[in-house]
């Protein structure tokens, strides 16, 4: 089914009063999630750091801009194909990494209902390091959309070797390094609630699967929780500097991203130093609060990024903003808590109706205001209105 027919079909059937099962927008998606999971769950996927003003003006960040309306272009059919990294993609949408994505499923299976959601939409799934699953099962799910492998880089060099060589016998596409959190930032939700899922032994799976992780503690991981926890706790987290991207450029041939990009300085630097792709993004607010909105960050990156794919997420709600951040110059789109609400309420099914709507959205957009293709989405498409 094309993005178009899913608005189309929602649309009619609408009017035929056939409510769709799943809110249609993101507020109402999010307080329908609110009851389906616990509430600490809930509370570490909705929050964010500080009092989450920057998590706010992340989403606000989109109504400064509006997009122009040309007429007389008869935009009947779209394109919104993609290519990057030497692949095709039906549309510039991803799913952004989500370490709790497994819990967010009623069956504690979200990693491979995410793939699920990846195989029937071709939005590529960028998988977390901190999954209820592990890789090697959740990669056949992820049918011939492409996945791509986010990696928590660890203190240990041999665990990042083995976790991005295990990654990519699996078939993954890519490998996306998060610079931005190799310590939690200041999320007072969580200090509250008491509940970070990693400190009680949950989404731990590519390690306690790793036989590097194996190795170092030296014990089956089933039978001593917390001394895995503990380990774990010790190994997560390496402050990178740019002396660590030779290295990180060293242990895959896949293409390399690096997430958490908002500099021009360091999309930059991070272009010479061999990247593939930059991943614009302040992780949605969660790590650093009084900052400034990722989509304010987007137009100086990619003009950094010297005709690299820009990759951007946060405070992504809808498919006007999509549109947006695509006229802004960035190659594909990631989106995240609205997927992982879209998992708590109906699993994959939940997860392709949020992915389906976002598309037919943007789809439709691009064909009332008379863009029939991404290339017709440029810095002049917008106006800013605020
Ligand atoms: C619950 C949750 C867990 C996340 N876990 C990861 C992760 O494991 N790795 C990572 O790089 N980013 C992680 N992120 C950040 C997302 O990849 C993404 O940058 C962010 O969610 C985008 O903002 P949005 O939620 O406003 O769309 C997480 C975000 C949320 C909400
Ligand atoms: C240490 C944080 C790991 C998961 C994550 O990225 C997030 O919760 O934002």
């Amino acid at each position: 089914m094309a993005f178009g027919d899913f608005q189309y079909e929602i649309y009619f059937g609408g009017l035929r009063g056939i409510a769709p099962a799943l809110p249609m927008a993101f507020d109402e998606l999010e307080a329908r999630a609110a009851q389906a999971l616990p509430p600490s769950l809930l509370s570490y996927v909705a929050g964010g750091a500080g009092d989450e003003h920057t998590q706010r003006s992340n989403a606000t960040a989109f109504q400064n801009w509006g997009l122009m309306p040309r007429m007389f272009v008869g935009a009947r059919e779209r394109d919104l194909s993609v290519s990057m990294f030497g692949l095709t993609l039906p549309s510039p949408l991803f799913m952004a990494p989500i370490g709790v994505l497994g819990l967010c499923a009623q069956d504690g299976h979200g990693d491979l209902a995410g793939a699920e959601a990846a195989a029937r939409t071709g939005v590529p799934l960028v998988l977390s390091t901190l999954t209820e699953d592990p890789l090697e099962d959740v990669a056949p799910r992820l049918g011939d959309t492409p996945g791509f492998f986010q990696l928590y880089t660890p203190t240990d060099r041999e665990l990042a070797e083995s976790l991005v060589r295990r990654a990519e016998a699996a078939g993954f596409k890519a490998i996306v390094v998060t610079l931005d959190t190799w310590i939690p930032g200041w999320r007072p939700r969580d200090l509250s609630t008491g509940n970070f899922p990693q400190l009680r032994g949950r989404c731990l799976a590519n390690y306690t699967s790793d036989p590097v992780f194996r190795t170092r503690l030296g014990k089956n991981p089933a039978e001593d929780v917390m001394a895995t926890v503990g380990l774990w706790a010790q190994l997560f987290g390496n402050p990178l500097t740019w002396d660590d991207l030779p290295w990180l450029r060293s242990i895959t041939s896949l293409p390399l991203i690096v997430k958490g990009i908002q500099h021009p300085d360091d999309a930059r630097r991070a272009r010479d130093g061999g990247v593939d792709g930059i991943y614009c993004s302040n992780h949605g607010g969660r790590q650093a609060n009084g900052g400034i909105p990722a989509l304010d960050c987007l137009p100086g990156v990619v003009a950094a990024a010297g005709g690299l794919p820009v990759l951007f997420d946060s405070g992504v709600r809808s498919g006007t903003d999509v549109v947006k951040a695509l006229a802004l110059g960035a190659t594909a789109v990631g989106v995240g808590r609205p997927y992982a609400y879209g998992m708590a309420l109906g699993g994959a099914d939940g997860v392709v109706h949020v992915l389906r709507s976002l598309l037919a959205e943007a789809d439709l957009l691009m064909a009332v205001d008379g863009y029939p293709t991404l290339a017709d989405l440029t810095p002049d498409s917008l106006r800013r209105i605020s």
